[in-house]
């Protein structure tokens, strides 16, 4: 296999290594199962060992967003309840099922995560916003969350590990 998991120690996150073209990517490489590259288990291991969490989420962003822009979008104007509108929409359409939740997340989401199916990858505490943070460690690996509320948007959150 051509290609590595690797760990970003300035953005604390993995990042995908092609060792024949000696390119890196954070997307990870189409057409492969990641969790199965080298350098995988020993990453999930070590993340889990720091007490870290992985995350998926699906974001709206409303008029009121810290950013109210975004891939999709040059200028998000829609108010927060119809952001929340949308989001509920989704959160039915997925209803517990973590493949919905990644398809809805690449084609609906308004962070940059959705190359990713929403992925955010491993993160600690204090590196995100704190309501995205608690509502997260919330959570068992495998749970989604509802919908919650930050400086960002309103997102569906489900935690991964
Ligand atoms: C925290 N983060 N990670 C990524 C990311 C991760 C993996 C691959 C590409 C992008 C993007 C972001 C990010 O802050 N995106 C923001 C939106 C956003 N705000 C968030 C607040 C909490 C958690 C995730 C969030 N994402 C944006 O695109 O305007």
């Amino acid at each position: 296999m051509v290609w590595e998991i690797r760990m970003s120690q300035s953005r604390g996150m993995a990042y995908y290594f092609n060792t024949e073209t000696k390119t890196a990517q954070w997307e990870p490489p189409a057409g492969v199962d990641v969790n199965s590259l080298p350098g995988a288990d020993y990453l999930a291991s070590a993340a889990k060992t720091q007490g870290q969490v992985r995350a998926s989420h699906l974001l709206v962003k409303h008029s009121g967003s810290r950013r109210p822009s975004s891939w999709k979008e040059d200028n998000i104007t829609r108010s927060k309840a119809e952001a929340e509108d949308i989001l509920r929409g989704y959160q039915a359409q997925i209803g517990g099922d973590a493949a919905k939740f990644a398809a809805l997340a690449q084609q609906h989401s308004d962070c940059s995560s959705h190359a990713r199916g929403g992925d955010l990858g491993w993160f600690g505490p204090g590196q995100m916003q704190r309501p995205f943070e608690e509502a997260t460690y919330a959570l068992q690996p495998g749970q989604m969350s509802d919908i919650i509320s930050t400086e960002s948007g309103v997102h569906l959150i489900l935690r991964t590990a």
